[in-house]
């Protein structure tokens, strides 16, 4: 197998929506979970995408995984690595974008790497390097209130520039719209000047093309699903890969009862909980219990065995930004997190134990979790749920067909649990 193009992507759901838009584009992609092991049967495919669940962890830690699963895919020929970060540029102070964006391009020996988490298809553009989410600036956006990493600039030169040791710079839209000679241009002075980051602007899909093709003068880029379009489109357009090729999968049903499990706390989310009470049975968990002990996951096992034959299930710890913040201030950020996350990955452990194979997943973080329990090691692209959710079909899993949706917090419509089930058969 000879990799056209090799993914890391710092979060589960973040491969997912990354394998989803190569997928569309022609791609035969499949993600993996972590590096793959050598006994992994891989199909025959053009990209691979390696989740990891690197994004809110120290980032020693962040940068040592990325660059295994880096040293993994350049050994499987890949030219050119997208390391896939959040499209609202989910990060701190202290990383985990710029620490590992610093690793990977010196392994990779580029002078300068293109970075943007442009994403219009879901309202992510940018503007002289500030990132808006639909029609608001990053620091006015629901991001504000991220229980991890909440957001509070939006000009992205600088806030990658307070994570990284290189000078970042910007290529703005007016150069891009001049096209790819330009932006070459721009990048040659930007390097010359010992830059070696430049944030660039995108808002139209067609920009998204013009940066794919100049990305692929270079082996590293960092960005979100909107560069993986336009990468996937220049390897196309450039023959290296087949247009059209990307490997049909089973759409054999998979039956038997299913679950939703919510531990984003995104607006998106919430509103999407809301909404789902009118079709399915809904648990809300109580945060503080679950940190209390295992009761709470006990309860929520027994809620669920006594309805899951009847019809689909969710059960959420999410809640509003000012219980989140209560809770974080009597626990900790990180301790609360974890625990909650350990919660929903034994709530998913009990629920396919006693037969659950369709399982939708909110949240990155839940997710990792989710996935590590279940001990996944791969997934094939299906259906298309909403931008940036696909139908996920696990491979290499002993227990037989499953499915599972891992969403973004952010992402999907306002009926997306149902609409993820009707996908789901
Ligand atoms: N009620 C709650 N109070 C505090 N923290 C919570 C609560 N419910 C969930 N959490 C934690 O909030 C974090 C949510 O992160 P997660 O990545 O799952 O969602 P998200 O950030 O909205 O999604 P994405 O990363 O895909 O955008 C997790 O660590 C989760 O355990
Ligand atoms: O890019 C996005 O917004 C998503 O794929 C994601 O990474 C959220 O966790």
């Amino acid at each position: 197998m000879k990799l056209s193009l090799g993914c890391i992507a710092d979060d589960y759901t973040g491969a997912s929506d990354l394998a989803n838009t190569l997928t569309r584009q022609g791609l035969r992609t499949v993600q993996t979970i972590g590096v793959p092991s050598d006994d992994l049967a891989l199909p025959e495919v053009d990209a691979v995408v390696v989740s990891l669940k690197s994004r809110s962890i120290e980032a020693d830690l962040a940068v040592t995984r990325s660059r295994a699963a880096e040293k993994w895919l350049r050994g499987r020929g890949a030219g050119h690595v997208l390391f896939k970060i959040c499209s609202t540029f989910d990060s701190t102070d202290v990383g985990n974008i710029g620490p590992v964006m610093d690793a990977l391009r010196a392994d990779s020996g580029d002078t300068i790497v293109l970075v943007t988490p442009a994403f219009p298809e879901t309202g992510r553009t940018v503007y002289m390097g500030n990132l808006f989410v639909g029609p608001v600036p990053l620091n006015e956006s629901p991001l504000k209130d991220h229980p991890l990493n909440p957001m509070h600039d939006s000009n992205l030169v600088r806030v990658l520039a307070r994570q990284s040791k290189t000078r970042v710079g910007l290529v703005d839209l007016a150069t891009l719209t001049r096209g790819a000679d330009a932006v070459r241009g721009r990048l040659a002075d930007l390097a010359a000047n010992d830059v070696g980051a430049a944030v660039i602007d995108a808002v139209f899909d067609r920009d998204l093309e013009t940066i794919g093709s100049v990305a692929l003068d270079h082996r590293l880029s960092v960005g979100a699903s909107g560069i993986g379009l336009g990468i996937a489109r220049a390897l196309v357009a450039s023959g290296k890969v087949k247009a059209g090729a990307a490997a049909t999968v089973s759409e054999s049903a998979v039956g038997g009862p299913a679950a939703c499990l919510a531990g984003s706390c995104s607006q998106a989310t919430l509103q999407q909980i809301a909404n789902a009470e009118k079709t399915m049975a809904v648990l809300h968990l109580d945060p503080e219990q679950v940190i209390a002990g295992p009761d709470e996951v006990r309860r929520a096992l027994a809620w669920s065995g006594e309805r899951i034959s009847r019809g689909p299930v969710l059960i959420a710890s999410s809640s509003t930004p000012d219980q989140v913040q209560a809770l974080q201030s009597r626990h900790g950020r990180d301790a609360a997190g974890h625990a909650i996350e350990q919660a929903m990955a034994d709530i998913a452990e009990g629920l396919v134990r006693s037969g659950v194979r369709r399982l939708v997943v909110a949240g990155g973080e839940t997710s990792g979790a989710v996935v590590d329990r279940l001990r996944i090691p791969g997934f094939l692209v299906g259906a298309e749920i909403a931008a940036g959710v696909p139908v996920l079909r696990a491979v290499g899993v002993k227990d037989g067909a499953m499915l599972l949706a891992l969403k973004s917090g952010n992402f999907g419509g306002a009926e997306f649990f149902s609409d993820a089930l009707k996908l789901m058969r």
